[in-house]
C-alpha cells in the first residue's frame, strides 16, 4: 500500500513528481477551509505545506498517522514544534531552499533605499527631475549589524562581501562567526552599526523587539533592513523613530500587519495609523513579503523538502537540521 501525503499549499510541480517516483500516494487540496483539512488529516503521513494554516495542537491530535511535515519554506511559527515533536512528528523545513533570494532582496532594498531609488523613480515618471536632493549614500566604510546568524543572515553577510564595509552580527547563539562577519555583543552593535538588518525567526523572544526601547540604545542613527518577520518590529516605535530622524529610512519586506490582517489594506480607514504613514513615507521601501520568493527558490525549496524525506525516511540518513 503506498504512503499518503496531503499537500494544502501549491508549490513547484517537482515536488509531486519526486515524491510520487519515491512511491507516495499525493492528494492536492488548496482549500481555504482549515476544518476541511482537519476531517482529512487522518488519512495521511505526510503534509506538504507553507504558512498559510496554524498547525497547533488541535489539529497534530487529530493527525493519527502523522510522520512528518514539509514546511516549504524557512519560518515554523505557524507549527506548534513542541507537540510536534513529542507526538514523534518530524520537522522538515528548507531555509536553505530561499537564503539567496532572501540574501539577494535585503541587499536590493539596502541599496534601493540608501540611493532613494524608489523616490528617485516615482519622480521621474510624474515629470519632476531632482539630482541634489537625490544623492544617495554608500555601503562602503559602514557598519552593517545583523540580528539573527542563521541561513537568512549568513546570506545576507555574504553578499556584502565587496562593498568594503565592516559586517557585525548579533545572535543568542555563540559561536556562528565566519569569514562574512564577526560576531559581537548587543552592546557593540548598538554602538557601531550604520545599517541594521533583522534575520530572526519569529519566536517570543523576537516578537516586538525593535521597539522604543530598543531603538534609542543605538549611538548613531541607522537604516533599518526587515526581510525577516513583519511582528519584530513595532510600527508605531518605527514610525516616531522615522520622524525623530534616530531611524535614517527603513526597508521592510515585512510588515507588522499584512494583507491578510485587512479586508482592503489599501484604504486608509482600515490600516493603523502608524501604517498609513509608513504607506506614505519617502525614506520607506516597501515589498509584499516577497524575499524569499524567487523563481529558482520555489524549486529549490520544492527540491530540498523532498531531499530531506528522502534522505530521513528512506536512506536513513539522520536530518542534521529540520
Ligand atoms: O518563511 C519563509 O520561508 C518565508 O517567509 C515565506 O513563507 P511563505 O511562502 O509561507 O509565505
Amino acid at each position: 500500500m503506498s504512503k499518503k501525503i496531503l499537500h494544502i499549499d501549491s508549490n513547484h510541480p517537482l515536488i509531486l513528481k519526486e515524491f510520487s517516483l519515491m512511491g507516495y500516494e499525493n492528494t492536492e487540496n488548496y482549500t481555504d477551509s482549515k476544518e476541511e483539512i482537519e476531517k482529512i488529516i487522518s488519512d495521511y503521513e505526510g503534509i506538504i505545506l507553507r504558512s498559510r494554516f496554524k498547525i497547533d495542537r488541535s489539529f497534530l491530535e487529530k493527525a493519527s498517522k502523522l510522520k512528518f511535515i514539509g514546511r516549504v519554506g524557512a519560518g515554523l511559527e505557524n507549527i506548534d514544534c513542541d507537540f510536534a515533536k513529542s507526538k514523534g512528528v518530524v520537522l522538515i523545513s528548507a531555509p536553505e531552499g530561499n537564503q539567496t533570494a532572501v540574501g539577494e532582496h535585503a541587499l536590493g532594498m539596502l541599496l534601493t533605499l540608501m540611493n532613494k531609488l524608489n523616490l528617485a523613480d516615482r519622480e521621474i515618471r510624474s515629470g519632476i527631475w531632482k539630482r541634489e536632493e537625490n544623492r544617495g549614500h554608500e555601503i562602503e566604510g559602514k557598519t552593517v549589524g545583523i540580528i539573527g546568524y542563521g541561513n537568512m543572515g549568513n546570506a545576507f553577510a555574504k553578499r556584502l562581501q565587496g562593498f568594503d564595509c565592516n559586517v557585525i552580527f548579533y545572535d543568542i547563539k555563540p559561536g556562528l562567526e565566519n569569514q562574512y562577519a564577526k560576531q559581537v555583543s548587543l552592546e557593540e552593535l548598538w554602538i557601531k552599526t550604520d545599517i541594521l538588518s533583522l534575520h530572526t525567526p519569529q519566536t517570543s523572544e523576537t516578537l516586538n523587539m525593535i521597539n522604543f526601547k530598543f531603538i534609542n540604545q543605538f549611538k548613531k542613527p541607522f537604516w533599518l533592513v526587515n526581510t525577516a518577520r513583519g511582528k519584530s518590529v513595532n510600527t508605531s516605535d518605527l514610525v516616531e523613530a522615522l520622524q525623530s530622524k534616530k531611524i535614517l529610512g527603513a526597508a521592510l519586506d515585512v510588515l507588522e500587519y499584512e494583507k491578510s490582517s485587512f479586508e482592503n489594506m489599501f484604504a486608509d480607514d482600515v490600516l493603523p495609523p502608524p501604517m498609513q504613514y509608513l504607506m506614505k513615507a519617502e525614506n520607506v521601501l516597501l515589498s509584499p513579503h516577497i524575499a524569499g520568493w524567487t523563481i529558482e527558490s520555489k524549486e529549490k525549496l520544492a527540491r530540498i523538502i523532498v531531499e530531506k524525506v528522502r534522505n530521513i525516511f528512506h536512506l536513513n540518513i539522520p536530518s542534521t537540521i529540520l
